[in-house]
């Protein structure tokens, strides 16, 4: 684990274009910003290729489009394989939506994502597992989620992070789990959109090495939300995700390594 990357997105600063949604727009620009690199949004087609050009890596959040957008989403995907620049994809319940599931995988076979970043209800949609998914969350199911994740990286061809109270990230073949973090996450809507474009922050400055970005991606996310989870007294949604994104920005390597539970 190269948990040093994090001194290299603040060191480098590299620019994170976001395809957002209208609920974490918000968040998920301040969590680009705070862990050091620079947020860009779009939503205009138009300025797809300048866009791509000037940017490190680019996520693309599924969490609620129209039909011009995912016009727009797809001219992104093609403009970042075009630019051979990393790509993160957020399927914001594909499990629980049909619909939306579709149009991910038409997506998928029109351009090729690099990352997909997703709860278990979203990744076992994408690997044609059955799962009870419940919205946005991730619901419940009894297959093995490890097995889930392989099964949808290998099918997409790409690294997969299963979020949830562990971490799961594949290639297809390696295995990496992160268990840090903290059930206040699940009490603010964000988290997940928050962590795949940071997600692609890590990508941006790993020399194409996703796997790695992606573990260290998600064990600097969950640590940093456990180190804050850690300074309250009881459940605080709203002081937890204002801490968090003060913390994105404080948080040292060292803090960072002295909590880290991985595998
Ligand atoms: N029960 C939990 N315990 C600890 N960390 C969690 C828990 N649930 C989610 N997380 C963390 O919350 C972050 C967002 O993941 P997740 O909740 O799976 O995404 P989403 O919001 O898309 O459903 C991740 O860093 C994950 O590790
Ligand atoms: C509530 C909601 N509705 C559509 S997108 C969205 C936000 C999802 O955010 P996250 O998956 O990060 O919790
Ligand atoms: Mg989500």
């Amino acid at each position: 684990m190269k948990i040093d990357l994090l001194n290299k997105i603040r060191e480098t600063n590299p620019v994170v274009l976001n395809i957002s949604n209208f609920v974490t727009v918000q968040d998920v620009a301040n969590g680009i910003n705070a862990i050091g690199a620079s947020p860009i949004m779009s939503e205009e087609i138009s300025e797809t290729d300048e866009m791509v050009g000037i940017s490190s890596a680019v996520a693309l959040n599924l969490g609620a489009f129209t039909k011009p957008q995912v016009d727009h989403i797809l001219a992104m995907g093609k403009a970042a394989n075009t630019h051979h620049k990393p790509l993160v994809l957020d399927p914001v319940a594909v499990g629980a939506i049909d619909y939306r599931k579709q149009v991910a995988n038409e997506l998928m076979n029109q351009f090729q994502v690099d990352v997909i970043r997703g709860n278990a209800g979203e990744i076992a949609a994408l690997a044609n597992v059955a799962w009870d998914a419940k919205g946005i969350d991730a619901g419940s199911g009894d297959q093995d989620v490890v097995e889930i994740a392989k099964a949808a990286a290998n099918m997409h061809h790409c690294v997969v992070i299963l979020s949830g109270a562990t971490d799961v990230i594949t290639d297809g073949e390696h295995v990496a789990r992160v268990f840090n973090g903290s059930p206040l996450f699940q009490l603010h809507v964000g988290s997940g959109d928050m962590l795949s474009s940071i997600v692609a922050a890590f990508c941006a400055v790993s020399d194409n090495d996703y796997f790695e970005a992606a573990q260290t991606a998600c064990l600097v996310f969950a640590a940093t939300g456990q180190l804050v989870a850690g300074q309250l007294q009881e459940e605080r949604p709203g002081t937890f995700s204002m801490q968090l994104m003060d913390e994105l920005h404080l948080v040292t390597v060292a803090d960072i390594e002295k909590i880290a539970q991985f595998d």
